[in-house]
């Protein structure tokens, strides 16, 4: 049985992922805000364009800290961002409803989420995807990792030197898949679930433009930059 080690370029890679990541978490206060109280449709619908707004804009400064990102051709990283951006947004929504919190918090949370303004179709296959995330009890080296991998997907649209962007992924793939024989050596399935989740994530993705334009309120308001990343208005 091959020793599987952590190379020390490998580590280094991972801090700065890490740090970058937890640098650039969206507050988490969306959950504890939810919590605190029950908002009407227009008021979570302006939450969220809020959110995913700020969530874009983190995006954008986290992935300065991806090791060679910087380096790839200045379009290819605005088509990555682009078509990064929605996934980035529902896995890290899937990670804040992860996360551990006192007994019923989970439940006022979910309830909350399902009387948001969200059409009804699209509570099973979101929140099947959040708690499909949730059994993983990924830590954050795996979470940011997966983040990173989902950022530098080759076969975005537009992505001219797709080798370029398939080496990077390689190396974030290389390490994550040795941290997840070391982290969980009793599951050898478990990096296969893990990037099995990116296909659940990107066809929960592919509802978010009806997501948003179903929300049940009159006026659909966007954010310059939402109209940018998200296929709406
Ligand atoms: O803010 C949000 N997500 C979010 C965005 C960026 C960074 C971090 C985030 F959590 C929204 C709120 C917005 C306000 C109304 C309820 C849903 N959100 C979603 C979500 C996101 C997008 C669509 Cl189309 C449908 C639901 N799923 C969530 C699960 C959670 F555990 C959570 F705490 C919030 C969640």
């Amino acid at each position: 049985k091959e020793k599987v080690e952590i190379t020390k370029e490998q580590q280094a890679l991972v801090k700065v992922v890490v740090e970058a990541y937890n640098r650039h978490q969206i507050p988490q206060d969306v959950a504890k805000k939810l919590l605190q109280d029950q908002y009407s449709a227009e008021e979570n619908f302006l939450l969220l364009t809020e959110m995913a707004t700020s969530q874009v804009q983190v995006l954008v400064e986290f992935t300065k800290n991806i090791p060679g990102f910087l380096s790839l051709d200045r379009e290819d990283q605005i088509a990555l961002l682009k078509g990064s951006a929605v996934e980035a947004m529902f896995l890290r929504s899937a990670q804040v409803f992860s996360k551990k919190m006192p007994n019923g918090h989970t439940e006022v949370l979910e309830e909350r989420i399902r009387k948001s303004g969200i059409s009804e179709e699209f509570m099973t296959p979101m929140f099947n995807f959040y708690k499909s995330i949730g059994e993983l009890h990924m830590v954050e080296e795996e979470q940011a990792l997966l983040t990173t991998i989902t950022i530098l997907t080759p076969d975005r649209p537009y992505v001219k030197d797709q080798q370029a962007v398939e080496r990077l992924q390689e190396t974030i793939l290389d390490v994550l898949r040795k941290m997840c024989v070391l982290q969980h050596p009793q599951d050898p399935q478990y990096f296969a679930r893990l990037l099995g989740r990116l296909t659940e994530l990107r066809t929960l993705s592919h509802y978010h433009a009806e997501m948003l334009t179903s929300w049940r309120v009159n006026d659909h308001k966007f954010t310059p930059l939402l109209c940018e990343i998200w296929d709406v208005q």
